[in-house]
């Protein structure tokens, strides 16, 4: 018998193909995979469920190549991106980072979706990293120094597409979004309006898209925002809340 190398990770879901709907990437078909467990607690989380406790039963630990099984048998050669979201995925080391090189041995992308309260070696290796800093209305507080780290690293490295997206609900989030836009200037920033409902069910699109133009409207105004771009959740405009999209 060999040596089994204990490198598994929590998931919570895996689904698709979808399309990718928030950020740089936005409307490439993509499969998602959703680690469990996050470092933080936002008010307004749209994933609540992979840290509250509420879907513990649903939570598997697999091997980095078991999610590669997984993802095959959902959906065949139909995707050439697979997005890692959470909760936090860099609460994961090793085996996020063997994940990371399964993919692209077999020529696929990995896209990371995270907070930017920590940092992992792979985040070098990723096709495209999407780092969001948290505004004040989600109740948590930007670890500035952790955050300067990594926006650093990525800089030196230089291979990553990485970008900065914030979502925000209100005005002082808005200043926010600028605070974070000046402090790293030349990374692309996306706006993303925030959902105020994740739970209402129906047909959610119209106050989504009233939230769009609110933005919209700031970003015209703004001088200092004349780069950055204004984006909306488009999966929650066409699948509004519903899970797995
Ligand atoms: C669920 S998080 C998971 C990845 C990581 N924890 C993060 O926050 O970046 C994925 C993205 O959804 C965004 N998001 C979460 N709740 C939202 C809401 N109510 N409205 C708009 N965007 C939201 C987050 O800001 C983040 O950009
Ligand atoms: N379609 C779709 N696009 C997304 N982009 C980021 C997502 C996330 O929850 O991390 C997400 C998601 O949950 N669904
Ligand atoms: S950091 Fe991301 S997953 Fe964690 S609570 Fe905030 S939005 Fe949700
Ligand atoms: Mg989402």
């Amino acid at each position: 018998m060999g040596v089994v190398t204990v490198s598994k990770l929590p998931v919570i879901e895996i689904f698709g193909p979808t399309i990718q709907g928030e950020g740089a990437v936005i409307g490439v078909k993509t499969m998602f995979v959703r680690t469990y467990g996050c470092d933080y607690r936002c008010g307004w989380c749209d994933s609540a469920f992979t840290w509250d406790g509420s879907a513990k039963d649903k939570v598997r630990m697999l091997a980095p190549e078991e999610i590669m099984d997984e993802l095959t048998a959902l959906a065949g050669d139909n995707f050439d991106c697979v997005t890692l979201s959470g909760g936090n995925p860099a609460l994961i080391g090793e085996g996020m980072g063997i994940l990371i090189q399964l993919l692209q041995e077999r020529g696929i992308q990995a896209a990371i979706e995270t907070q930017g309260s920590r940092w992992q070696d792979w985040f070098y290796d990723v096709d495209v990293l999407t780092v969001s800093p948290k505004p004040p209305s989600s109740g948590m507080k930007t670890d500035w120094n952790m955050l300067d780290g990594i926006m650093d690293k990525m800089k030196a490295q230089g291979r990553a597409a990485h970008s900065l997206k914030v979502v925000v609900f209100n005005e002082e989030d808005y200043q926010y979004a600028k605070s974070i836009h000046r402090r790293y200037p030349g990374v692309p920033l996306y706006l993303q309006p925030g959902n105020e409902d994740v739970t209402e069910e129906g047909d959610i699109s119209v106050r989504l898209l009233g939230k769009l133009e609110w933005l919209f409207n700031l970003v015209i105004a703004d001088p200092e925002m004349n780069k950055a771009r204004v984006l909306p959740q488009l999966h929650a405009l066409i699948w509004h809340n519903k899970r797995g999209k």
